[in-house]
């Protein structure tokens, strides 16, 4: 496997790739212009001079996170052509910049979704939260106060020109159900997987967060069961996943592990990152560590070992620590991703020494 970190850029970010460099066992920096909303051109300019940025300081820029897809791709509005068109061209360029991995999601309106930023733990950090009665109908309510929380950070697929079109948008989506919004991304995934083959770069979409369907929106991978229909919308290996513990776990139903076993050929990208669920549905992202939440990343871990992963993982959300909210962006701390980082490599170093040593009792 190979361990990358997300960063959000020059000036964008409290946490620069120095920082990240002396990260131990970190190859590589996940990128992305966050400036582009989804449809916009990616020029090849502004994509080498962020590739060039990461690779003086001895990083990969191989991973790119995310290249956001335009609503009328996934409405299947007649002008998703024009959009569609740009996103090859961006594939195209990533590709002789050096990208190997494109993530992406396919959530209608709203990227990952929370009702708090910084809710308080027992030892004190603070996390992002999800409230499920908090939720309710209210998204503009909700979208203002991830806004808010953000300060001058920007939230991928939050930005606000998007938000401020919020009754737009929702209108737009009357109607659309899962079947539609399956129908809409094979459309899409016919259109750009040839040229991701022929270009060598493999598409990774991420799962929906939380996994279930919010403000009468569908999501439509967030189960074992919806991420087999997706690899079947077109069966080729640069099809493939980005797959997210954290945005799987808070419905306890998703065994992990197993999904990990099963579709472990078709992954490319892994997001390693702990949710505590509680018994009413609510959850907390807490440390990386298996024993501080509800998702088994031991076995998580374990089931990419055995298989010989060879693909990127990095720590996904983490709590913020020591006071460092005040200055980076929610859920992207520099202390407990760096925390995870070390905990999943000690995993990771162990798996090794028992698989090159198997038969040295352990006293
Ligand atoms: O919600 C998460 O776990 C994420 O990692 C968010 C992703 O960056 C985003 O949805 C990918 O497009
Ligand atoms: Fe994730």
């Amino acid at each position: 496997m190979q361990m990358t970190w997300r960063w959000y850029g020059e000036g964008n970010d409290s946490i620069t790739l120095d920082h990240i460099r002396q990260i131990p066992g970190v190859t590589g920096a996940v990128w992305s212009l966050h400036d582009k909303v989804a449809g916009e051109v990616w020029e090849t300019e502004r994509i080498q001079e962020v590739v060039s940025q990461i690779t003086s300081k001895g990083l990969s820029p191989a991973v790119v996170e995310s290249v956001n897809v335009h609503d009328d791709i996934k409405l299947g509005l007649p002008s998703r052509d024009k959009y569609i068109d740009i996103y090859i061209d961006t594939i195209k360029k990533l590709s002789k910049a050096g990208v190997k991995v494109i993530c992406y999601n396919f959530m209608p309106i709203f990227d990952w979704t929370r009702t708090e930023l910084y809710k308080e733990l027992p030892d004190g950090s603070n996390a992002l939260f999800y409230e499920k009665n908090a939720i309710q109908n209210d998204p503009k309510k909700m979208a203002q106060k991830i806004l808010d929380g953000a300060g001058e950070f920007t939230m991928p697929g939050w930005e606000p020109e998007r938000m401020a079109k919020l009754d737009d948008l929702f209108k737009a989506y009357e109607g659309m159900t899962e079947d539609i919004l399956f129908d809409n991304l094979k459309y899409f995934l016919e259109r750009i997987i040839p040229v991701c083959e022929e270009y060598d770069v493999k598409m990774a979409i991420h799962p929906d967060d939380p996994p279930w369907p919010i403000f009468g929106l569908p999501r439509i991978v967030r189960s074992r069961e919806h991420i087999k229909r997706f690899l079947e919308l077109v069966d080729s290996p640069y099809n493939g996943l980005t797959l997210c513990t954290g945005s799987l776990g808070p419905n306890l139903e998703n065994d992990i592990p197993g999904i990990i076993r099963e579709f472990h050929d078709r992954i490319h990208f892994a997001h390693i990152r702990n949710v505590k669920v509680y018994k009413n549905g609510d959850f907390i992202e807490v440390s990386h560590r298996g024993k501080d939440g509800s998702v088994d990343i031991y076995e998580v871990l374990k089931a990419y070992h055995d298989n010989d992963f060879e693909g990127y993982i990095r720590p996904d959300h983490g709590r913020h620590l020591w006071g460092e909210e005040k200055d980076c962006r929610p859920g992207y701390g520099l202390y407990d991703r760096a925390l995870g980082v070390m905990y999943m490599l000690g995993v990771w170093d162990s798996l090794d020494k028992r698989k090159e040593e198997p038969d040295v009792k352990v006293k």
